[in-house]
């Protein structure tokens, strides 16, 4: 058992780097390997109660081969960290199976609460040299980091991500088929339909303000109506990562209904089956709570398709 996962590591080493000339040589001279092992015992310790020998095993890890691991942390298996030297994992981040990582990666957090706050690696991910990947987010399966990127938003599966701030640099053929069927985003057409969207906020901010007059005899709904626009002006901070645009620019948010303290919000998705559900609603539903005065917020995720019909019926309603 313990011979076979050595004999998995060595091997996801050679099918990894190419340097890599002799089972001796990756046995005694490939410290990430080193380090895989010593957080395995380092992992063991932390989660069976004994947090201090697990700190100091770690520790004592990133003395010997450059790589800091915090106990904490999940690691898959076949993991290969090549060269190694200066990477930091943080306590509450999951490596996948079959991830590369090279040399000066920081998988850290944001937060200063002791909460999931490091990123989610899935399976065959590569994460390119210095590349940094911060907060509660997840690169996709088959994702792709460039070196000396900084990722701060979730990446979808199969990305290629590069830069600072990290931008989609391509997909995999696969994806791109998956994203509704059409091409990535125009730029352009981004802009515009972003300023449309802002004119029908006015608009209907207006038609609203409008409305509230004749009847100022109640002021909870005009403050329902108010959270309505807040929460909505909000949401255009939640950015789909599949597609990279806002969901109010992209029409998944469906309604939002605010009654009281508490608000529902319906929402679809931009892929069936989006592995990124979760996430998004997690976003939704802080966006929604950071609205002063909201207390309890509920999202349904609508079993409908999505449709870019809506956005696109926002961009051509612009004048003229
Ligand atoms: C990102 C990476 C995985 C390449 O992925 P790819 O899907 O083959 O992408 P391409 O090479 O086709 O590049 C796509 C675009 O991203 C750009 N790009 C690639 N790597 C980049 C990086 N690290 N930073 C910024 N831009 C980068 C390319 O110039 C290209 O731009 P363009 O579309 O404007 O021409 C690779 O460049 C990388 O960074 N690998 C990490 C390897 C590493 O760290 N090695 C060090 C070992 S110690
Ligand atoms: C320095 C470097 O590019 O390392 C990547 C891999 N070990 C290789 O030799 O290709």
């Amino acid at each position: 058992m313990v011979f076979d996962r050595l004999r998995e590591d060595i091997q996801a080493i050679f099918s990894k780097d190419p340097a890599a000339r002799s089972t001796v040589e990756v046995l005694f001279c490939y410290p990430g390997l080193h380090a895989l092992w010593i957080h395995r015992r380092a992992h063991w310790l932390w989660s069976h109660g004994l947090k201090f020998w697990g700190r100091l095993v770690s520790h004592i890890n990133r003395f010997l081969t450059g790589i800091e691991i915090h106990p904490g942390a999940t690691i898959g298996r076949r993991v290969v960290i090549d060269h190694g030297m200066g990477i930091v994992i943080g306590e509450t981040a999951e490596v996948g199976d079959d991830v590369l990582i090279y040399m000066g990666v920081v998988l850290g957090g944001t937060a200063l609460e002791n909460v999931k706050r490091h990123p989610s690696i899935e399976a065959g991910v590569t994460l390119g040299s210095g590349a940094i990947v911060l907060g509660p987010i997840i690169i996709g399966k088959g994702a792709k980091v460039g070196a000396g990127s900084v990722v701060v938003r979730s990446v979808p599966p199969g990305a290629t991500v590069v830069g600072v701030p990290g931008r989609i640099a391509g997909l995999d053929r696969g994806m791109e088929e998956e994203i509704a069927g059409e091409v990535l985003p125009d730029p352009v057409l981004r802009v515009a339909s972003r300023l449309l969207e802002r004119q029908n906020q006015f608009e209907e901010r207006l038609r609203l303000i409008e409305q509230a007059q004749p009847a100022p005899a109640s002021p909870s709904v005009q403050k329902e109506l108010i959270w309505e626009l807040q929460i909505r002006d909000a949401l255009r901070e939640v950015i789909d990562p599949e597609v990279g645009l806002d969901i109010i620019d992209l029409g998944l948010v469906k309604a939002v209904r605010v009654k009281g303290t508490s608000v529902e919000i319906d929402l679809v998705l931009a892929c069936s089956g989006c592995p990124l559900s979760d996430h998004l609603s997690e976003q939704v539903k802080l966006k929604a709570l950071g609205v002063n005065g909201i207390e309890h917020v509920t999202v349904n995720v609508l079993n409908e398709p999505w449709r870019r019909d809506g956005a696109k019926k926002r961009e051509n309603t612009g004048p003229g």
